[in-house]
């Protein structure tokens, strides 16, 4: 359904008029007193109030409009049943996809979505039940003209309705590839008496349904079978004798029958309105919408048009209702008559509607690519029996030639790595000043090793709960897992599709978790060497992933979701809402678990009351220079469950307390954004990464003093972290990961 945002509708002939006027451009009646209830016309669910799904006490409700809400993404699976394969088109209310269903033997559908989760409780709440009602209707009907429907669900606040899908292009982009935007006389005929047909079949139906919307947007034209489709059946309505008016005005300015805004009740004639409309535009060319209510004599534009045809086409869009055929059979049977009495060679068209020229060679549509036999199913677990594709476990120290740099290793009790080892230019800290050296701890680092085993910047790294493991993901989706101390590969792991973006593990497990660009989060355990599952509850990228120790991740993303689920099976146990939809792009949990905080686009902190999946408080950061807000890039809660740190776009590192939700202030620690961020395990120290720099900082709530600073020569610091037994930590620069060694006292 498509109503126009800056169109006004006459209540007296029906007309769009632009916002503002007070006078019908068409018919001259004053638009002042029936602004009201013609604005209704221009209703649609995404200009509702706005709504928050498991809204907080102090979050507040900000206009949203689900054309912006980020789709299913392609390639994910839906309800572990539909793979998505592309974006038909999206409207006011939520998008088409084509998928393929793969209970069916991979039959191409077509899924209908309707977004309701950004609406109000009780707005969501009756779409989905006009929805229930419009797709009940609909999976009743069966005609060759309409999509069989195969199923309609809802899932997480949005409604899908499953139905045939048609091969081939909608009678509004074949007038828009046509000469002059108009069609063969044959051609208008075949498809004209096609619609009269289902709209004869639909109207006599026990309770007669009304399209309500016919147009050419809303008509296929099948190139496989010839056959001519009515689709989006978003505002067809029964007819229900005695009403007088409809309840709400819809329509397609220039197609809608003037009694459709609101004056009337609308009945089959108002389909033949929107027929005659159609069949005008198709043998004229000429879009009514441009002038609605105004229709031309079809002799006009063409004298060897049938003045029969002439004449039928200009009662079907009368005003007035009863003026109209008394019915689509009736207007199928004279335009029956008037394809007859063409001359033979004009009365059938050369192409069966919807019939392609023949594809050139080279210019096939590309087959769809099938869902790999070794992917699990959505948000499922896998009982994969064997290794997933290009996971490959490499053993033994052939690795060590990358494994680079070795400083003074000895003087810290680290074990020496293999003479073997190359050693790298020795790398200098910088040793920044500091305010009052005597009141700062000493902090001793040394570089450990440096490992290259990356072809591609790497944007993440994670030490395993114990230390053991190093993870570390790059651009190119490939995650490398290792031992810190030795630098030895233990797995190569690059079945994502698109840059890894963060990586996880569940404490005190060997289950790592790795989130990418493109849309899933994948798991597996490391010491099985074996997949677990992918999960793809996500619609666009995926920027956060953490674990808890109670076995869940919460992974969260572009689509503004922060999601939690089950480690072992996928299963999600929350969405988690706030309402603005902005990217998450940092997540992190508090060390009882009581609590997961996010961090968004638009720099606000939620923190999330995990027993009751409610959103507890939010903060918003705002830039120290400009007040403007800004985009948080990373969080994290300090081991003690005191503090809870963010970094921002603007470099500011923000403290918020925990006792009390208090937001303690920021200071800036760079004039480059600050993009990643680590505790020591006692809590005292705070490691950033911001440009080429890597700083450890005494964070203190009122200042923070910088204790030593690594200059990168190799690229950006993306990513660091610090494993939580202590001892070690890791940073990112280019294509490299630093291990250090660090210990402190005073
Ligand atoms: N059954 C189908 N098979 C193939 N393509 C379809 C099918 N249904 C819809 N489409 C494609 O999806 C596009 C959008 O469909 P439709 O008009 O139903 O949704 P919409 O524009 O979101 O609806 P609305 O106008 O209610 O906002 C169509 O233009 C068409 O290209």
């Amino acid at each position: 359904m498509q109503t126009s945002d800056q169109s006004i509708f006459c209540p007296t002939c029906g007309a769009a008029n632009s916002q503002g006027t007070q006078i019908c451009q068409y018919c001259q009646a004053s638009l002042l007193p029936a602004a009201e209830s013609a604005a209704i016309a221009d209703s649609s669910p995404a200009r509702e109030r706005p709504a928050v799904i498991r809204l907080g006490p102090e979050a507040e409700e900000e206009p949203v409009d689900s054309r912006s809400l980020v789709p299913l993404w392609p390639g994910m699976v839906l309800r572990e049943r539909y793979h998505i394969l592309r974006i038909l088109g999206r409207g006011g209310s939520g998008a088409v996809y084509e998928a393929s269903d793969l209970h069916e033997g991979e039959r191409r559908v077509a899924i209908k979505e309707i977004v309701a989760f950004h609406l109000e409780p009780r707005v969501a709440a009756e779409t989905m039940a006009a929805f229930y009602s419009e797709a009940s209707l609909l999976a009743t009907l069966r005609h060759p003209s309409l999509p069989e429907v195969y199923e309609y669900f809802t899932e997480q606040d949005c409604c899908y309705l499953v139905m045939e899908f048609i091969q081939g292009e909608t009678l509004e982009e074949r007038l828009q590839r046509s000469q002059d935007g108009r069609l063969p006389l044959a051609e208008a005929l075949e498809i004209a008496i096609q619609l009269c047909t289902v709209l004869e079949y639909l109207h006599s139906r026990p309770v007669p349904i009304i399209f309500r919307d016919l147009k050419p947007a809303n008509i296929m034209l099948d190139s496989v079978a010839g056959r001519v489709c009515l689709i989006d059946f978003g505002i067809a309505r029964r007819f229900k004798p005695g009403q007088s008016r409809d309840t709400l005005a819809l329509g397609s300015p220039g197609y809608a029958a003037p009694e459709q805004y609101g004056r009337a009740q609308s009945t089959p004639q108002a389909d033949i309105y929107g027929l005659g409309a159609t069949l005008h535009q198709m043998l004229t060319g000429v879009d009514p919408s441009e002038a609605p209510l105004r229709f031309a004599s079809l002799r006009s534009f063409d004298p060897s048009l049938p003045p029969e045809l002439d004449e039928l086409v200009a009662r079907m869009v009368e005003i007035s209702p009863q003026k109209r055929p008394a019915s689509a059979a009736e207007v199928r049977r004279q335009l029956d008559l008037i394809r007859l009495q063409l001359p033979q060679d004009q009365r059938t068209s050369s192409r069966r509607p919807g019939q392609q020229p023949p594809p050139t060679r080279g210019k096939r549509r590309r087959q769809v690519a099938q869902l790999s036999t070794a992917a699990p199913s959505a948000a499922a677990a896998s009982p994969a029996p064997t290794l997933p594709r290009r996971l490959l476990l490499f053993a033994g120290p052939f690795l060590l030639g990358t494994v680079v740099g070795l400083l003074g290793a000895h003087e810290l009790g680290l074990p020496l790595i293999s003479a073997s080892a190359r050693l790298q230019t020795p790398t200098v800290f910088a040793r920044t000043p500091a305010a009052n050296l005597l009141s700062l701890p000493r902090v001793s680092v040394r570089l450990a090793l440096s490992y290259s085993g990356h072809q591609a910047p790497v944007r993440a790294v994670a030490f395993s709960s114990d230390g053991q493991y190093l993870a570390s993901g790059d651009l190119a989706h490939v995650v490398h897992v290792w031992e810190p101390l030795s630098g030895e590969l233990l797995l190569h792991y690059d079945d994502h599709r698109a840059a890894i973006t963060s990586l996880a593990w569940l404490p005190g497990t060997s289950v790592l978790a790795s989130s990418s660009e493109d849309g899933t989060v994948q798991v597996w355990d490391v010491a099985q060497q074996q997949r677990l599952l992918i999960y793809r509850g996500h619609r666009g990228a995926v920027r956060a992933v953490r674990g808890s120790a109670v076995g869940l991740f919460a992974s969260g993303g572009v689509d503004g979701s922060v999601q939690v689920w089950e480690a072992s099976t996928g299963t999600r146990r929350w969405l988690l809402l706030d309402g603005r939809h902005l990217p998450i792009n940092a997540l992190s949990w508090s060390p009882a678990t009581t609590t997961l905080a996010s961090a968004d686009e638009g720099g606000n902190v939620l923190l999330w009351d995990t027993r009751s999946a409610a959103l507890s408080a939010r903060q918003s950061i705002l830039d120290a220079v400009s007040g403007q807000p800004v985009a948080l890039l990373a969080l994290a809660w300090s081991p003690d469950g005191s503090q809870l740190a963010g970094a921002g776009a603007d470099g500011q590192v923000v403290l918020i307390s925990l006792q009390g939700s208090a937001f303690l202030g920021g200071q800036a620690v760079s004039s480059l954004p600050c993009t990643t961020l680590a505790w020591s395990p006692d809590s005292r120290l705070l490691l950033t990464g911001s440009g080429n720099q890597a700083t450890i900082w005494l964070a203190s709530m009122t200042a923070y003093s910088p204790l030593y600073t690594y200059e990168e020569q190799e690229g950006n610091v993306a990513a660091v972290d610090w494993a939580l037994n202590g001892g070690l930590l890791a940073s990112t620069g280019g294509n490299s990961v630093r291990v250090w060694s660090v210990s402190s006292s005073g």
